[in-house]
């Protein structure tokens, strides 16, 4: 099935025209645009056949920063029956292109664009495209922070064609956010949404909060405002935010502006140990 999710960018750039890339890296923020997402820059991992990635973001000071997100490319006849190396790993799927068969504890599911998947730590899970053409998904990764007493989250298999978006609260509709866990649900510590908005809509204030994001642009076009800068994003385009950056946007139009927002939600922050998650 193909969808307007991803936008790769093939070959090398030319080399006559250095000036187009948008990429910035500060100590609040990065931006990975999609014209940086090349065959050039491309990672492996083992156990993984027939398989590269763009990583977009991962732990870099080892101070509380929360999670790795990938762009997976897995060609036909490719994937992995040991995708993930950490036991301590919970993991989010979102399908930009393609499709692929995924089975988690025994039991299989057809991951189609739009499809999302939770995979809870320790689980057993494989990935295999058994179609004829490449699939593309994110893979969000964070170091579960389990709480006594409570369960582990069960695995959640959807598509965000079964999910009602939820309109935030006095936008008249124009900012909503589709969300795949409830909120306050504490077994979770890590959520993926997806936030849309209308032409014009606007996130009005700055919003400044302990949560980091990775944010990839699925849809549109906006200006985003990160910590003291204002830049201007479109589909295909990749955001990650160290807690407190502060940031606001204003969709640009003329269609929707929507985008994959990972936050880390619901715990305490480990006093005195740094490197939570190195
Ligand atoms: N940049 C964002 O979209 N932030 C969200 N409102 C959030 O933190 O949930």
């Amino acid at each position: 099935m193909k969808s307007n999710y991803f936008f790769p960018e093939g070959g090398h750039p030319p080399q006559t025209n250095l000036l187009t890339d948008r990429a910035v890296f500060t100590e609040a923020y990065a931006i990975i645009p999609k014209g940086v997402m090349r065959d050039i820059v491309t990672s492996y991992l083992p156990f993984w056949t027939n398989t590269r990635l763009w990583v977009l973001s991962r732990p870099l000071s080892g101070f509380a920063e929360t999670f790795s997100q990938y762009i997976m490319e897995v060609g036909p006849s490719g994937g992995s029956d040991r995708p993930e190396a950490d036991p301590r790993a919970e993991g989010v799927l979102f399908v930009v292109d393609g499709e692929f068969r995924l089975t988690i504890g025994g039991q299989s599911y057809r991951m189609q664009p739009g499809g999302y998947a939770y995979i809870p730590p320790g689980s057993e899970w494989s990935l295999h495209n058994d179609g004829g053409t490449a699939t593309r998904f994110h893979w969000i990764r964070k170091a579960y922070e389990k709480v006594e007493g409570l369960p582990l989250p069960d695995p959640i298999v959807t598509n965000e064609r079964e999910v009602t978006p939820s309109p935030m609260p006095d936008t008249e509709g124009r900012w909503a956010t589709t969300r795949f866990v409830d909120p306050s649900d504490m077994r979770h510590d890590m959520h993926v949404t997806i936030v849309t908005f209308e032409p014009g809509g606007v996130i009005p204030f700055m919003e400044t909060h302990v949560m980091e994001h990775g944010l990839y642009v699925l849809e549109g076009k906006a200006v985003y405002r990160l910590n003291s800068d204002w830049v201007e994003v479109e589909a295909g385009d990749y955001m990650w935010l160290r807690a407190f950056c502060p940031q606001a946007c204003y969709a640009g139009g003329p269609g929707k502006f929507r985008y994959l927002l990972y936050k880390d939600v619901n715990r305490h922050m480990a006093l005195g140990t740094p490197g939570r998650f190195a």
